[in-house]
């Protein structure tokens, strides 16, 4: 959108926290690389790469007309650009290598220690989950057994991690800081070649290609037969424009997910080099994502969307506690699910020199984004609770909280276009998650023909660009959980609200969140997400 280049976004939104120029978001996970987050079913059209304001350390990013700042200390630099200096911030590249690690839950200034901790599922299922392809495309497969845990040495501390359903318990030691995860990857390189070399590593000649699952702006995903350990997998190719040299690099650095044993994080096991893509293999989860699930279904029940938000938490604090890695990309679209009732969040940020690779080819944004980082402050977790706010509206709604009601053309978390529409979504309460002051009548309404891709706020077939969304985000009060059709427990609509402060000081940590009311008093067994699932099941089969 050349527009846009080297123009500020303009947005003054009530968030104080923007403290530091930030890395994009949407390059920080390893396996939705190229362009990341605009998903496909989501707005297209702007190009936020070439606007983000680059902020003086410890100045606010918005010093911009009509923010009451000054907008001549603002200067503007390309996201590639912008995304260089924030990896040698983070100190990504060169000598350190990870990518995920440097902030804290409330900041950067958060200390680097790592506390044990020990994660056991709610629930327990008849099979280990880390292990838990199951079957499909015609295939009977066994679980795949999991390749055994490299141990990280050094000054790591221990923590466990009990697999429901599974009478095993892995140990597992990681380390506890950036700096000493980096030095591992320096001084450790032959014990890493070793691992990366490892028969227990999945290879790509192990694997006959059964079906695809998907495709995301950063790679293609599809189903896979492992016929050595005859199971069924999933593998995910990312392109990447990096030397052979690099390349390695990356996939040592991916090596750290085979570190990750948590029932709700999806199984990794092993990556390789596939032309000019780096090919990821990870556990199958046969339902599919909930964006996918919710198009399909519709509406998620609201007591299993309270089962998701624990879930994602749970995957959240296991990350950071254990590994110090922020996911930076939650959103339904990377909430795995399987017919065994397990959910699992995927796609979370690890490579440093994966970023570094794909940070020229950085063109997209993620309507999940909180505002505080729209206004380019620094990653924390408090971020990742934003979006799993927004998405937890997503699911229960069954509509992303921003999206056009059906009689306009954008998509809903339905995915369909108007004539595609049933009529029951007649009933369709068009803005019921926004705040009337969100509605825009000065919007030009638009024909259906000439109108592009966007998102509505207030109905009545008015878009607006994802500039404009952006604006709303960081400047209007968020989406709550509220509907006329609906009445959602007073304890979901509390907890959604704490996940949507604008301000993150103010909102709560995935920790405080696993505390509240709706997670701690929820009824909903493991066997009830279960026949759940066996209901998803069965509404997928053709
Ligand atoms: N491990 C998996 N098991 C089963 N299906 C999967 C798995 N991983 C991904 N998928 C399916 O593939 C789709 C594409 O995933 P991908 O991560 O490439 O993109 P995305 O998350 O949808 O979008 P984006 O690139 O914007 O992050 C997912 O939406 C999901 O339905």
């Amino acid at each position: 959108m050349p527009g846009f280049e080297r123009s500020p976004l303009g947005l003054n939104g009530s968030s104080t926290s923007a403290s530091a120029p930030s890395s994009s978001k949407a390059s920080l996970h390893p396996f939705a690389a190229v362009k990341s987050s605009i998903s496909r079913k989501k707005p297209l059209g702007l190009d936020i790469s070439r606007s983000i304001p680059k902020v003086p350390a410890g100045g606010r990013a918005d010093s911009t007309p009509g923010s009451g700042g000054d907008a001549s200390s603002v200067s503007w630099y390309p996201e590639a650009d912008h995304l260089r200096h924030q990896i040698e911030l983070l100190q990504l590249s060169g000598r350190s290598s990870s990518s995920s690690y440097a902030s804290g839950p409330d900041g950067p200034e958060s200390p680097p220690s790592l506390s044990p901790v020990t994660v056991s599922a709610p629930g327990a299922v008849t099979s280990a989950p880390s292990n838990s392809a199951t079957s499909g495309g015609g295939a009977n497969p066994t679980p795949p057994p999991r390749p055994p845990r490299r141990q990280l040495t050094g000054n790591s501390n221990s923590a466990s991690t009990a697999l429901p359903g599974s009478t095993s318990t892995s140990n597992l030691s990681a380390t506890g800081s950036t700096s000493s995860r980096s030095k591992k990857h320096s001084t450790n390189g032959k014990k890493k070649k070793h691992a990366a070399d490892n028969d227990d590593m999945v290879k790509e000649e192990d694997l006959d290609v059964l079906s695809d699952l998907g495709a995301g702006n950063g790679g293609t995903v599809t189903k896979v037969w492992n016929k050595k350990r005859k199971s069924i997998m999933a593998k995910k190719l990312i392109l990447v424009d990096a030397k052979p040299a690099v390349r390695k690099q990356i996939l040592r650095e991916l090596q750290i997910m085979n570190d990750c044993a948590s029932p709700y994080i999806v199984s990794y096991y092993g990556c390789f080099p596939v032309d000019v893509h780096v090919g990821i293999v990870m556990e199958y989860m046969d339902l599919g994502s909930l964006d996918y699930i919710c198009r399909n279904t519709g509406a998620i029940p609201i007591d299993i969307v309270g089962k998701v938000a624990e879930s994602v938490l749970q995957g959240l604090v296991y990350l950071y506690d254990v590994h110090r890695i922020i996911h930076r990309d939650i959103k339904p679209s990377n909430i795995l699910a399987n017919s065994q009732g397990q959910i699992k969040i995927c796609d979370f940020g690890v490579s440093g020199e994966l970023i570094n690779s794909i940070a020229n080819t950085f063109v997209g944004t993620s309507t999940y984004m909180s505002p505080e980082r729209i206004q380019g402050a620094q990653y924390t977790i408090k971020s990742d609770v934003w979006s799993l706010g927004i998405s937890l509206v997503e699911l229960a709604q069954g509509r992303f909280p921003f999206a056009d009601p059906p009689d306009s053309d954008s998509e809903s978390c339905d995915g369909l276009d108007d004539d595609e529409r049933q009529p029951a979504e007649n009933t369709f309460d068009p803005d019921a998650t926004l705040p009337l002051s969100s509605q825009r009548p000065q919007l030009s309404p638009t024909t259906k023909r000439h109108r592009k891709r966007g998102v509505s706020l207030g109905g009545g077939g008015m878009t607006m660009s994802i500039l404009d969304l952006l604006q709303h985000i960081v400047n209007e009060p968020a989406p709550r959980l509220v509907s006329r059709r609906e009445q959602f427990p007073d304890s979901a609509v509390l907890f959604v609200d704490a996940c949507l402060y604008k301000d993150p000081a103010a909102r709560k940590s995935p920790q405080e969140l696993l505390e509240s009311d709706w997670i701690k008093n929820s009824k909903v067994t493991q066997a009830d997400l279960r026949s759940w699932a066996e209901g998803v099941a069965e509404a997928q089969k053709p």
